[in-house]
């Protein structure tokens, strides 16, 4: 794959594939003809993804940017509940309210980018988080204010994994950057809770046998850009196998101004709640 060179000239154009995506053109038809395809998608099957967002010769290097920041990544592994609410010891061991997912990834915070990293720009882009806020057929939409939180790189290596779980958000906003050799899949459960009720027998069965729903799978194609509503749709993201990291970027758009994280949220996700980079021996410290 040739990759592209940084110049701080590279303009949306050069990174975001605009013919097959035309976003920065709210009037276009064919940007209307996308936004009403992507609408429906997102209604229907609760998923709406974008092959090839991102321009193959530029995804490559936005790998390449985000594996030199491995080193320097924060290791996240966390135990939790599908519903991410504390585990109910006086329920038996069994029930989805005690029984625990394990979640392991290694994360580079907002405030860790480098300036010249292009996911930068897809991320401060007014057209795309337009187009992502008309597609949800939202008012408003904004930037996650939190330094740490905006937005985030992810790798997953060998063994790594992110549990079985219902998102505590709306919907989610990532961009694949490479693929693993092996696992890494992307899986869901459509609508395996709904507002009203959290379906502990349902999702009690499924953990049991999860032949008693069906699984669908997004694999992962670098340069897809994939919007999501995980809160009642049960997802993870199947343990990585062999050297080849999964890569990804989560972008964090909000629905209101100056949401920031908790010190206790920074703390679990980030390992500080400073903007201040970790000093190298907590990184890797579990
Ligand atoms: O990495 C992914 O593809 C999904 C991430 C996800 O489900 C989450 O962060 O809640
Ligand atoms: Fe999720």
């Amino acid at each position: 794959m040739t990759k592209l060179a940084f110049t701080p000239a590279v303009t949306l154009g050069d990174i975001v594939d605009l013919e097959r995506y035309p976003i920065t053109d709210r009037t276009d038809p064919a940007y209307l003809d996308l936004v009403a395809r992507s609408q429906s998608l997102l209604g229907e099957e609760g998923v709406a993804i974008f092959p090839g967002f991102v321009r193959d010769e530029v995804v490559g290097t936005m790998a390449d940017q985000t594996l030199a920041l491995h080193p320097r990544m924060f290791h996240f592994r966390e135990n939790h509940t599908v519903y991410f609410k504390p585990q109910d010891e006086s329920v038996d061991p069994e029930h989805p309210l005690r029984r625990l997912m394990s979640t392991v990834k290694d994360t580079v915070a907002y405030a860790d980018i480098p300036a010249d990293n292009l996911i930068r720009q897809i991320y401060q882009s007014d057209e795309v988080l337009s187009f992502i806020r008309d597609v949800l057929k939202l008012d408003v939409l904004y930037r996650h204010a939190d330094p740490l939180a905006a937005l985030n790189l992810q790798g997953f290596t060998a063994g790594q994994q992110l549990g079985w779980h219902f998102d505590r958000s709306d919907f989610s906003v990532t961009l694949s950057l490479q693929a693993a050799s092996a696992g890494g899949d992307f899986e869901y459960v459509r609508m395996l809770r709904n507002e009203h009720d959290d379906c502990h027998d349902e999702v009690r069965q499924f953990l049991d046998n999860p032949a008693t729903q069906k699984i669908e799978v997004l694999p992962q194609v670098p340069g897809t850009l994939t919007l999501f509503r995980g809160r009642y749709s049960l997802h993870r993201v199947t343990p990585v196998a062999g050297d080849t990291l999964r890569l990804n970027a989560v972008l964090a758009y909000v629905d209101q101004p100056n949401v920031e994280f908790s010190d206790y949220a920074r703390k679990l996700f980030y390992g500080r709640t400073s903007v201040e980079p970790l000093v190298q021996d907590q990184r890797h410290s579990q």
